[in-house]
C-alpha cells in the first residue's frame, strides 16, 4: 500500500506488512510481556479485522500554513509539527473528504491558525468521528479562544455539502497542553451526539465520550467479553470505566442486574439515555471514580457476581484492585488497550490471589503497532467443573419452577 506521508506522520507503522505479519508480531510482544511478569495463561490468537482499512472512526487533525497555503494533517510522533496528506487510508473515505473541505474552507474564510507560542489565533484542531453502522458524523471544531470568526459560514456551508454531518460542536482550548480536549465543547449544530448501532443496540455518544476506534471489531470483543463473563440470569453485574454503558447494555440481557461506573459525567448522560432509549431496565450507573467506589463497595461488601474493568491506558490502581478482590467476585473480565499495564495489573491481581486463565487479543487498530486485550481472571485454586455443575443445577432448578408456576397458571 502506498502513503507519502507514512513514514513521518507514525499513524500506520505496519502499513507495509501483511497483516497476518502484523498479528504475529503482536502476539508475539504480549507473549513475551506476558512472560515479562509471570503470566501463565494461554494467549489465543490475534483476532484480525475482516475490514483492515478505512476503520479509523475518530479522527484529530491540526493546521499549518505552508508556503502561504493552509495544510492539514496527524502530527508527526512526539511533535506538534503536521504532516500534511490528502487521503488516509485507515481513515473513512468521507471523513478524508470532510477534512479536504475544511482545509479549503479554512483558507477561504481566511480563518486564522493559532499559535501555540503567542496563544494568539483561532483553530488549533478538528475532531471528526463517524458512527460506522449509521454514518453520522460529528465535527469538532477546537479553538483558542471563543472567538471562532466565520463559525456560522463555515457551519453553513459544511452542513449543506456534508448531510451526513449531524452535529458540530466548539472546544474552546486556549490552554498550553496537548490534550486536545478536556472540557465539554459547545454545540453549534444539531444535539452534540451522534448515534450508532453496536450489538444490535442503538447508541448514542457525546463529543468527550469514549467510543472504540473499529466498530466492526469492538461488536467481535464485547461478544468475548459475554463469553468470558459466563453470567448466570441472577448475576450481578459490575461494568466499571463504563464509558457510554455499551459493555453493560450489550451483557444486561445475561444477567439480573449491572451496575455501571464512570467518572465522565457526559459520557453517563448518554449511558443513561442509551439504557431508556433501548428499553434495558435493569442497569444503573454511577458517576464515580473507579476506584473511591470500589473501595466504597468493599466497606460495605456489596455483591458483585462479575466484574468487568475497561480502564484507560494507564490501566487501574492497587486499591482498585485490592477492594475488587476482596468483593470475591466469581470472575473479573479485564479489556485494555495498553497490554504493559494489563500485564502490570494481571500481576497484581495474581497477588491478591486472583489468576489469569486466557488471554484474547483483538485487533481493533490494524496497521498500527496496537493491539486490544482482554482476559478473565478467577480466583487461584477456584474448581471450574463444580462451579459449572453449580450453575447448571441452579438453571435447572430455575427452569422446573418457572414450568411449575406455568402448569398452576393452567389449571387455575
Ligand atoms: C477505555 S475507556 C472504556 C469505556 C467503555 N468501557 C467502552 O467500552 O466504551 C475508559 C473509560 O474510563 C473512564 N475513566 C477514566 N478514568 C476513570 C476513573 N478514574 N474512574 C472512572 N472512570 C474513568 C473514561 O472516561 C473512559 O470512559
Amino acid at each position: 500500500m502506498k502513503c507519502k506521508v507514512s513514514k513521518q506522520c507514525g499513524g500506520c507503522t505496519y502499513l507495509n506488512m501483511p497483516e497476518k505479519q502484523q498479528a504475529q508480531i503482536k502476539q508475539e510482544q504480549v507473549e513475551q510481556l506476558a512472560a515479562q511478569y509471570h503470566i501463565k495463561a494461554r494467549i489465543g490468537d490475534v483476532h484480525m479485522a475482516a475490514h483492515p482499512l478505512h476503520y479509523r472512526n475518530k479522527v484529530i487533525v491540526g493546521f499549518a500554513k505552508q508556503k502561504g497555503t493552509i495544510v492539514s494533517g496527524l502530527y508527526a510522533k512526539h511533535s506538534h509539527r503536521v504532516v500534511p496528506y490528502d487521503q488516509c487510508v485507515l481513515q473513512p473515505e468521507i471523513v478524508n473528504e470532510i477534512i479536504a473541505a475544511i482545509t479549503k474552507m479554512v483558507q477561504s474564510m481566511k480563518i486564522e491558525l493559532y499559535n501555540e507560542k503567542t496563544g494568539t489565533g483561532v483553530l488549533r484542531h478538528v475532531m471528526i468521528r463517524w458512527a460506522h453502522a449509521t454514518g453520522e458524523i460529528m465535527v469538532v471544531f477546537v479553538t483558542g479562544s471563543s472567538m471562532f470568526p466565520s463559525r456560522k459560514n463555515m457551519v453553513r456551508a459544511l452542513t449543506k455539502q456534508f448531510p451526513q454531518i449531524k452535529t458540530i460542536l466548539q472546544e474552546v482550548n486556549g490552554r498550553n497542553t496537548s490534550v486536545v480536549m478536556e472540557r465539554e465543547p459547545m454545540v453549534l449544530y444539531g444535539n452534540g451526539t451522534i448515534t450508532d448501532l453496536l450489538c444490535g443496540l442503538k447508541l448514542r455518544y457525546s463529543a468527550t465520550a469514549f467510543y472504540q476506534i473499529h466498530s466492526e471489531q469492538c461488536e467481535a470483543l464485547y461478544d468475548m467479553a459475554r463469553k468470558m463473563a459466563d453470567l448466570h440470569p441472577r448475576d450481578t453485574l459490575l461494568d466499571t470505566y463504563c464509558g457510554i454503558g455499551s459493555i453493560g447494555l450489550t451483557l444486561a440481557s445475561s444477567c439480573g442486574h449491572v451496575v455501571g461506573v464512570e467518572q465522565n459525567a457526559r459520557a453517563l448522560k448518554d449511558a443513561a439515555y442509551n439504557a431508556q432509549s433501548n428499553g434495558i431496565e435493569n442497569i444503573e450507573f454511577v458517576p464515580m471514580d473507579a476506584t473511591a467506589f470500589m473501595k466504597e463497595a468493599a466497606k460495605y461488601q456489596q455483591h458483585f457476581n462479575v466484574i468487568v474493568l475497561d480502564p484507560p491506558r494507564a490501566g487501574t490502581t492497587r486499591d482498585f484492585i485490592q477492594a475488587a478482590v476482596s468483593l470475591k467476585p466469581r470472575r473479573i473480565v479485564y479489556i485494555s488497550c495498553n497490554l504493559e499495564t494489563l500485564m502490570r495489573d494481571l500481576k497484581r491481581f495474581k497477588k491478591s490471589g486472583y489468576e489469569t486463565r486466557k488471554i484474547e487479543l483483538y485487533d481493533l487498530f490494524p496497521y498500527s503497532e496496537h493491539v486490544e486485550g482482554i482476559c478473565v481472571l478467577e480466583k487461584k485454586y477456584y474448581n471450574q467443573a463444580a462451579s459449572r455443575k453449580k450453575a447448571e443445577a441452579r438453571k435447572s432448578f430455575e427452569a422446573k419452577k418457572i414450568k411449575e408456576r406455568k402448569q398452576r397458571r393452567r389449571s387455575k
